[in-house]
């Protein structure tokens, strides 16, 4: 093993997955990709739509499974565990939607302690206990009696969040999380998820079509096209040359940034015009 393959909690070794079409075609949604994402790490996946950004990220939790190649996960091979063992390491891997996937008809409370009753090992009071923690964590302690419906957009995102985190993965997969939210909403949840990477030390994946968000949130990037990692970077990296289109649009917006910041300090020490 060497040194970035043991400094990686999630390893992919040339993963390929193959859909079947209606029409009897099949289409190669992803094409013997290997990738490295470190521990404690915020990891982006970028790409056009239809890139395979989203089956690539469901690979990791083998919600698809892979047709070929392998996925190690915190040193366990998930594509050569058991049924009952892959359900047991998947405790290990959060995810988060898009939609926020919350059961409607079930209070806040009921759905983060949905995950925990499912393995039946912990009494009444450890789920209470744990559930309170984790809507402590999103800032929703006062929402536990709520019901999805009486939510904002950021509150159910950041409930799913907390019902992500309750078994205490070490992984979490986020598809698209801020896409159905509004600017200040986005900044609430990607607020939420850098302090739960930055506390718990939680190595986040997430897959996104907003520059702002990998500019905001990630450590390192990795741009798919048609299947492909075609490029990967460390975010602040801004001496390296980008190749992709998606990876200079990327540069683009972090120099804008940049300018924008440099005024915004220059306005603040300059001495106030006397009037
Ligand atoms: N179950 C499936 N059966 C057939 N084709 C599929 C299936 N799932 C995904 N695809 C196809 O695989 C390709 C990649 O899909 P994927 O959702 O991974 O892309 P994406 O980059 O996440 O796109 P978007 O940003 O639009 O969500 C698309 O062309 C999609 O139509």
């Amino acid at each position: 093993m060497n040194s970035l393959e043991s400094a990686s909690l999630i390893v992919l070794d040339a993963v390929s997955k193959r859909f079947d079409l209606p029409d009897g075609r099949t289409f190669d949604a992803v094409k013997s990709v290997s990738l490295h994402i470190p521990a404690g790490s915020i990891f982006g996946l970028i790409g056009q739509s239809g890139a395979g950004k989203s089956t690539l990220l469901r690979l990791i939790n083998l919600l698809e499974r892979p047709d070929s190649g392998s996925v190690v996960v915190d040193g366990q091979d998930l594509t050569a565990l058991p049924k009952s063992q892959l359900r047991q390491a998947r405790q290990n891997i959060g995810m988060i939607f898009q939609q926020f996937n919350l059961m409607q008809n079930a209070t806040v409370f009921e759905n983060v302690a949905f995950p925990l009753s499912l393995h039946g090992k912990r009494s009444k009071k450890e789920i209470a206990q744990r559930v309170a923690e984790c809507l402590a964590l999103v800032g929703l302690s006062e929402k536990s009696g709520s019901y999805p419906a009486q939510l904002s957009g950021g509150q159910k995102q950041r409930v799913a969040i907390a019902r992500a985190l309750a078994p205490r993965p070490h992984v979490m997969l986020c598809d698209e999380p801020t896409s159905a939210l509004d600017t200040g909403t986005t900044r609430t949840v990607l607020q939420t998820l850098r302090e739960i990477n930055q506390k718990l030390g939680v190595t986040i994946v997430i897959v996104t079509h907003e520059l702002s968000v990998v500019q905001a949130l990630c450590d390192r990037v990795a741009v798919v096209e048609a299947g492909e990692v075609v490029e990967e970077f460390a975010v602040a990296d801004a001496s390296t040359p980008r190749r992709s289109v998606l990876g200079k649009e990327l540069a683009v917006e972090q120099q804008r940034q940049h300018i924008l910041q440099e005024w915004e300090a220059q306005q603040a020490a300059a001495p106030q015009a006397s009037h």
